[in-house]
């Protein structure tokens, strides 16, 4: 068939005893983190960058310094074709060497994202070049909506999906999965850290709005703003808004370390935190959900960690 092989993985669904223990419903893991290049940015990024090539791209240009950089460079490798991902000068060394092995020339420019990517799209405005962005593009989210196609093969409809939310990628994903399922009665928890809260301030605000900066651990949760499409969206679909302290994340990255053995980043510590402080009976007695048996969170994973720098973040925020 003409189908184009995908650059993403078909990721296990397992149920998490912990988890279920702790809530007392039955929560299941969709292990994101298990993609090639560690997150579900391959997803969309793979798909945007698939139909790059079929129209003639030749070269693709990330401003992300971060898992969504690391996601175009690997598609980039995989389809032959070269990549340039240029970074803000906060971007660790670590991640810049990362990109180098995956062949991405690494171009180093700006203080903050916003001027990495006003220099993306400079570079991007070349014949044969195209701009990925790291989460505003509907073939980001059509890629990322494959997740929840994936999710239908394997299990009737959950009672929530809970996830987090950056610049709004993931979840303009999750939303237009559900809706394509058949599931768009499904309620989505949209998980923030309270440093990093684009999305509850846009919620509040009615509109978008620019945070003035990111204070949290969870740099990948790190955007100023959430795309547009989020607040149409939130027209058709029940999406909730939850923070959780950069505490709470990364104690939900030790607990699920230790309960599941994979390591992921405070970015996914603040979805798995609203089951480890189990937020689900209070946005019940709100009668925000209804009564719940079997939830689906979203493990979005992250390479921007290691157990060193669990410990130098512990020390940080002074915990015990
Ligand atoms: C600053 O970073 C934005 C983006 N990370 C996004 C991201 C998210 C949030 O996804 P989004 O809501 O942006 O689509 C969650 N979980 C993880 C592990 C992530 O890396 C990036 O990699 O450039």
């Amino acid at each position: 068939s003409g189908r184009v092989k995908p650059l993403h993985v078909k990721t296990p669904l397992i149920e998490s005893h912990a988890l279920s223990k702790l809530t007392g419903l039955k929560v299941w893991l969709k292990l994101e983190n298990t993609q090639p290049v560690g997150t579900f940015k391959i997803r969309g990024i793979g798909n945007l960058s698939q139909k790059a090539v079929s129209n003639g791209c030749n070269h693709l240009v990330s401003s992300s310094g971060g898992n969504a950089g690391l996601a175009a460079a690997y598609a980039a490798r995989k389809l032959n074709i070269a990549a340039t991902i240029v970074v803000p000068e906060t971007t660790p060394e670590f991640m810049r060497e990362r990109l180098r092995e995956e062949g991405a020339t690494v171009e180093v420019c700006g203080k903050v994202w916003d001027e990495a990517n006003k220099r993306s799209l400079e570079i991007a405005a070349q014949p044969g070049y195209t701009a990925v962005h790291p989460f505003d593009h509907p073939d980001i989210w059509e890629g990322h909506a494959s997740m929840i196609e994936e999710i239908k093969e394997e299990m009737d409809a959950p009672d929530a999906v809970i996830l987090s939310v950056g610049g709004g990628g993931l979840l303009c994903g999750a939303v237009e999965g559900l809706k394509r399922v058949g599931w768009g009665d499904v309620p989505v928890v949209a998980m923030e850290t309270e440093g990093a809260n684009c999305f509850s301030e846009a919620i509040k605000a009615g509109k978008v709005v620019r945070t003035e900066s990111i204070k949290s651990i969870a740099k990948s949760l790190g955007s100023l703003s959430v795309v547009e499409q989020l607040l149409s969206y939130m027209k058709e679909h029940t999406i909730h808004s939850e923070l959780v302290s950069d505490q709470q994340a990364l104690s939900a990255c030790y607990r699920f370390l230790d309960d599941q053995k994979m390591l992921v980043e405070p970015a996914c510590g603040a979805a798995l935190a609203a089951g480890y402080s189990n937020i689900f009976p209070k946005l019940q007695n709100k009668g925000k959900l209804p009564k719940l048996k079997t939830v689906v969170f979203i493990v979005c994973g992250g390479n921007a960690v290691s157990l060193k720098q669990l410990d130098i973040w512990k020390s940080e925020l002074g915990m015990a």
